[in-house]
């Protein structure tokens, strides 16, 4: 089976963070690790507070899973500090592994900073040169970038910025612009646009998180980027129709639908077999 292993915050609530990047690993097909950076005690509502993870610990956990185990993807979410930055980075070139889906988590639903603002200048200068795909949001292409993106020209200038300061590729979330919630991936050559259509709900706690893993468990399992983006926003969309009304905030992605279906679409099938 493949692997994938996600480098990110613990969410309390269990709807983003490292839960939501082992439950997308597990519905998209492969075995999930994990490198815990910092734990949050958080819910649908709010971050109560955060405890940043030791460095030390946080490379014995990556130096454990890369020194025994193939790692076939990472994904990279919450990073808290510019030595969590600093830690991270040194583990993955000590490693180097084929695919890094990096997804600039900056600034929870709430408000809550998940990644300290002088950490900002670390995640730029030594984490976007690792990444074979960055997944910001617009907000978070802003603050990378120091400039406004306002309309889907601005989008593909920021892509081609983006990967100016080292990303291989980008995917470049539209979930906060106006309409239909259409990402622009830019390849290096090539714009494609991967367009969505809007799910009018508030259960959208730990949607990016749900769709950088699922990229990164696409990828493991050996689909290209262009099929990895591709798989990993049906992925979203269908974990967004049938997000969970779990708490009394913004509820969590549903990763249980997408086996349910298969599941009934294996029994269908049995029948058809028997008959
Ligand atoms: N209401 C929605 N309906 C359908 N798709 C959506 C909706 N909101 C976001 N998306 C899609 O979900 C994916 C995640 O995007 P989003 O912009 O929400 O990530 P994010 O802001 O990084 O999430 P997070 O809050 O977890 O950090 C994108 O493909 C986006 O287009
Ligand atoms: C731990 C963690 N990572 C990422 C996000 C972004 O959704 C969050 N709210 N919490």
């Amino acid at each position: 089976m493949k692997t994938a292993l996600t480098i990110a915050g613990s969410d309390s609530g269990g709807g983003a963070g490292i839960q939501a990047d082992l439950k997308s690993f597990s519905a998209n097909g492969v075995f999930g690790m994990s490198v815990i950076t910092a734990i949050t005690a958080q819910n649908t509502q709010e971050v109560r507070s955060v405890q940043d993870i030791d460095v030390n610990i946080i490379r014995d956990q990556i130096e454990a899973v890369f020194d025994d185990i193939t790692v076939d993807a990472v994904k990279i979410g919450m990073l808290s500090s510019a030595d969590t930055i600093k830690t991270v980075t040194q583990g993955l070139q000590k490693y180097a592994p084929s695919h890094i889906v990096l997804d600039p988590v900056m600034v929870s639903k709430g408000g809550h900073h998940l990644l300290r603002q002088e950490a900002v200048t670390s995640l730029i200068d030594h984490m976007l040169p690792l990444a074979t795909i960055i997944t910001p949001n617009i907000p978070e292409a802003e603050v990378i970038l120091g400039y406004p993106i306002s309309n889907k020209k601005d989008m593909e200038k920021a892509c081609m910025d983006m990967t100016k300061l080292g990303a291989r590729s980008v995917l470049l979330k539209g979930g906060h612009m106006e309409g239909e919630p259409d990402d622009l991936y830019y390849d290096g050559t090539n714009f494609h646009w991967i367009s969505g259509t809007r799910i009018e709900t508030k259960n959208t706690h730990g949607t990016g998180c749900t769709l950088s893993s699922a990229i990164a468990a696409n990828l493991a399992r050996g689909f290209d980027m262009l099929e990895a983006v591709k798989r990993g926003k049906s992925y979203i969309h269908m974990a967004i129709e049938h997000s969970l009304d779990i708490g009394n905030g913004h509820g969590p992605t549903n990763h249980f639908y997408d086996l349910y279906r298969k599941a009934k679409m294996y029994q269908e099938a049995e029948k058809t077999w028997s008959n």
